[in-house]
């Protein structure tokens, strides 16, 4: 493997381009799991390659029950990435976490219905592990990087991702408050566990936009209050992307999650479904050129 970084970064709300870009062109990249939310905007800053894709398309036209998080992750791993970093607006659960924060997340509670989760099935059964959802480097050096754009990051916390569309009931955000959750969004799930399974280290880099509904005696979140919070959270967002990628060490040392499916995967060669197996080409094709010797 090349130590070569090429960031992914996947832009949630409001984040729909990256201008900093140099050389930078939209490119269709086809996947083998469907449609992915819009074409890939390819470019470098200084000597690192980006490969940026707008999770909902550019003019936020994907629902996020409908996204096609396996698309995506699969056509950014085809583009060459080697790590994702995630940006997603989120409601806060925590006193502690005010409009406006910046949260690196380190765990995950999925409460996501019927979104398809997985790139494995019968005939090619794997398993990976996700008691350490994020890559602590990648995280990290997003710390870092709000801390050098101007911001104050806040490290740890737990997403509870929903289905949604709907925003929560009271009752829903207080409950959630009690499984000890921190945020709360309707994206980083399945992405996260895409990823993983994709052995691209992850990290999620959170922008608090609203208090959720939680709060007795305040307004239940809604749109406008959300967007009016992503616009005062976009520059520090931005700035903190372009100093990630700026930060990096100039050669990317490998990581134990680029073997993430070493031991994972559990079906017999002999029992390994073929045409599954080629849809798998990118996710997992590191193991098939093993068994090619
Ligand atoms: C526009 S508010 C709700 C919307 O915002 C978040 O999206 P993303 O994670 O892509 O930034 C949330 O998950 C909802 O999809
Ligand atoms: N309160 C909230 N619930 C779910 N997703 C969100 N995205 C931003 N704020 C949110």
């Amino acid at each position: 493997m090349s130590d070569e970084w090429v960031i992914g970064i996947i832009g949630g709300s409001g984040l729909y381009a990256i201008e900093a870009l140099e050389d930078e062109q939209w490119i269709a990249v086809q996947s083998t799991w469907g449609e992915p939310s819009d074409e890939i905007l390819c470019g470098r800053i200084g000597h690192v390659q980006v490969r940026f894709m707008p999770r909902h398309g550019r003019g936020h036209r994907v629902l996020p029950g409908r996204l096609n998080a396996r698309a995506n992750i699969d056509a950014l791993k085809r583009a060459g990435c080697t790590d994702i970093l995630a940006i997603s607006a989120v409601g806060s659960l925590s006193e502690d976490l005010p409009p406006g924060s910046f949260v690196l997340v380190d765990q995950f509670i999925d409460n996501t219905k019927g979104r398809p989760s997985t790139f494995f099935d019968n005939g090619f059964v794997a398993h990976v592990a996700m008691g350490d959802p994020v890559c602590e480097r990648l995280t990290e050096l997003t710390a870092a990087a709000v801390a050098q754009a101007g911001g104050e990051p806040h490290r740890g916390a737990t997403y509870l991702a929903m289905e949604g569309p709907q925003f929560s009931t009271r009752a829903e955000s207080k409950l959630y408050r009690q499984w000890g959750a921190q945020v709360i969004g309707m994206t980083g799930m399945p992405e996260a566990k895409l990823a993983r399974e994709a052995e691209l280290p992850y990290a999620l880099l959170a922008m608090v936009t609203d208090w959720d509904s939680w709060r007795d005696g305040e307004a239940a979140v809604d749109v406008g209050a959300i967007l009016a919070q992503m616009a005062a959270n976009g520059d520090l967002a931005r700035r903190a992307v372009e100093e990630l990628i700026r930060s990096l060490p100039p050669r990317r040392e490998s990581s134990p999650i680029d073997r993430a499916l070493d031991f994972a995967v559990i079906t017999a060669p002999e029992q390994r479904d073929r045409g599954l197996m080629t849809k798998l080409d990118a996710v997992a094709g590191r193991l098939f050129a093993q068994d090619r010797g």
